[in-house]
């Protein structure tokens, strides 16, 4: 598990850290870690032109600045030619004075300009035009999102080829990982980042994570080191804020059978999903469900989809009986008006009892306009809307237009927001994603695992057949619905192998995914 602690928490146990080292240690743990990165970086060809390897480091007036530049200053000792734009007076940090690292990277050899000064506008772009490599410490957790101009032009000289470097996190990117930039121009774009000993939940959230890239944790001291002293971290007693589930962490959270399972106490899924429009959803449910192994599938639908599903799926079960878990809405169509068929209605009427059930209930697509139904309910819910759904479902929740592109602008707090209103869990889907327990002492789980070719349709029926199989087992919505994203993440993978890839084959994937995540 990747754990990712609030900001103020971090400079906590960075204070903590700090009281029992010489002054300035911090830092320079920091710097050093990052030049070990960045000289690393460079012994890869792929990252320079030939010739000496050339270096830019932007540095800004804050601590950030101050890791930067301590790092050109020990860059500068090796065989690197080292360039230094510095934005504002940049500190030195950890009680230093601000010229001393300054001086130590001017000493070891460094070009060091004046980013402020006009004149030196021209060199540091004539600079950055040569770079290799380019480290952005304009600023770190203390920054504000978005980039003022005289350090987006310096960003916008960066030349597409150079390997950007951020330091603790890209600069412009809200540290705390909440929203998008205003103007999505002003934020570093890195290739990688480097951050100390603890990850922020700018590294793991939807609105920020695509800036950060590769992410790499350069062991500052702060975590318990085994010694029996406890590190600061334990000693602040800082909780986490955002999680994800990793590959290693299926073992201990899957429902795997023994000895005395038979297949009503490994839990037996009911699924209410597909209509005469759209009956290819009822069998992608059906089909995620199946991957995950459940002990029995009953689908209830109209019998043309019946009929659809036994043609893919002879072992699922129609007769209507006991289950431990619902799975409602995917590829509803619940009609309107004075056009709703005899099957919509069927479909709402099983819908509703599901909702009025006491059982868990994964609520889907069409099934999220069911909202009202939600109130008073006591057993797990799991929602399950992309981000215009969620945006329905808030318009709906608060009376007012909320618009999707607000949702995207602000991933987490529109689906904290949904997860409060209704006491549900929300699992909001995207290249990251979110799920959000209702209660909000709960770490979010932000889940990154799948390719972007998964953004096809079908795709979010397989995931929702795949988390209902986990609530029937007696996972909570919350373990559920992330187990359920790493898996559905990794069986796209499977079958995308870097390539386009079919539902089908994406539902496939599921049983051989769980099969090696369960044998790592
Ligand atoms: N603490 C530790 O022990 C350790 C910390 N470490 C390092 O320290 C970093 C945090 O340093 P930090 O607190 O100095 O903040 P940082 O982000 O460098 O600068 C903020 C400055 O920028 C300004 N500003 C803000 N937004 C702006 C904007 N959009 N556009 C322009 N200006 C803006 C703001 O000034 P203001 O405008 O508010 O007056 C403020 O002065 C951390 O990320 C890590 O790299 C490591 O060494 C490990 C040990
Ligand atoms: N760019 C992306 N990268 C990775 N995964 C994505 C991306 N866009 C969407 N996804 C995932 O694809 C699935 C799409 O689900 P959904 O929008 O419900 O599609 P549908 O309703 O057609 O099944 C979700 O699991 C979502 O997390
Ligand atoms: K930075």
């Amino acid at each position: 598990m990747i754990e990712a602690y609030a900001v103020a928490d971090v400079r906590a146990v960075e204070d903590l850290a700090r009281a029992d080292l010489p002054e300035g240690e911090l830092m320079q743990r920091a710097s050093r870690g990052l030049a070990e990165v960045v000289l690393a970086r460079l012994a890869d060809a792929g990252h320079r032109r030939t010739g000496e390897p050339r270096v830019v480091v932007l540095a800004g007036r804050g601590d950030n600045g101050g890791d930067a530049l301590w790092a050109a200053a020990h860059l500068a000792h090796s065989e690197v030619a080292v360039g230094v734009v510095t934005l504002g007076r940049p500190a030195a940090g950890d009680g230093d004075d601000a010229d001393t690292a300054r001086a130590a990277a001017l000493e070891a050899g460094a070009v060091v300009l004046d980013g402020d000064d006009r004149a030196a506008g021209e060199q540091a772009t004539a600079l950055l035009a040569e770079a290799d490599l380019v480290v952005d410490g304009l600023l770190g957790i203390g920054g504000r999102p978005g980039l003022r101009d005289d350090a987006r032009r310096l960003v916008d000289a960066v030349p597409d080829d150079a390997w950007v470097l951020a330091v603790d996190l890209p600069s412009g990117a809200d540290p705390a990982g909440e929203s998008l930039p205003d103007d999505l121009a002003a934020q570093v774009i890195a290739d990688e980042t480097v951050t100390f000993s603890l990850v922020k939940p700018v590294h793991l959230l939807p609105a920020t994570e695509a800036a950060v890239g590769r992410l790499t944790v350069v062991d500052i001291g702060l975590e318990d080191d085994g010694a029996g002293e406890g590190g600061a971290l334990q000693r602040s007693g800082a909780r986490p804020v955002v999680e994800r589930l990793t590959y290693d962490d299926v073992r201990g959270l899957w429902p795997v059978p023994d000895a005395h399972s038979d297949k009503y106490s490994r839990g037996v899924v009911g699924v209410v999903a597909g209509s005469v429009q759209y009956p290819g959803a009822a069998v992608l449910s059906v089909l995620g469900a199946l991957g995950a192994g459940p002990g029995m599938i009953r689908y209830l639908g109209p019998s043309d989809v019946q009929w659809l599903v036994h043609q893919r799926a002879p072992e699922v079960v129609t007769a209507a009986g006991r289950v431990q878990a619902w799975v409602i809405g995917s590829g509803f169509d619940l009609g309107s008006g004075e056009s709703v068929g005899a099957d919509a209605l069927a479909q709402r009427e099983r819908a509703h009892e599901a909702l009025a059930s006491d059982l868990p209930v994964l609520v889907d697509a069409g099934a999220l306009e069911l909202v009202d139904r939600l109130s008073g309910r006591d057993a797990p819910t799991l929602l399950t809307p992309h981000a215009g759904e969620l945006a329905r479902l808030l318009s709906t929740l608060r009376g007012e237009d909320v618009d999707r592109r607000a949702v995207e602008a602000a991933p987490l707090a529109h689906a904290r927001d949904a997860a409060r209103r209704t006491g549900a869990t929300v699992l909001l889907k995207g290249s990251t994603t979110l799920v959000v327990d209702p209660d909000d002492g709960v770490p979010v789980r932000a889940q990154r695992d799948a390719p972007a070719w998964v953004a096809t349709a079908g795709a979010g029926d397989v995931l929702g057949g795949l988390c209902g199989t986990l609530l029937a087992a007696g996972l909570a919505p919350r373990d559920a619905g992330s187990l359920g994203a790493l898996v559905h993440g990794v069986a796209a993978d499977r079958a995308s192998a870097g390539g386009p890839l079919r539902i089908l084959d994406l539902a496939a994937e599921v049983g051989p995914a769980v099969r090696s995540l369960l044998s790592r």
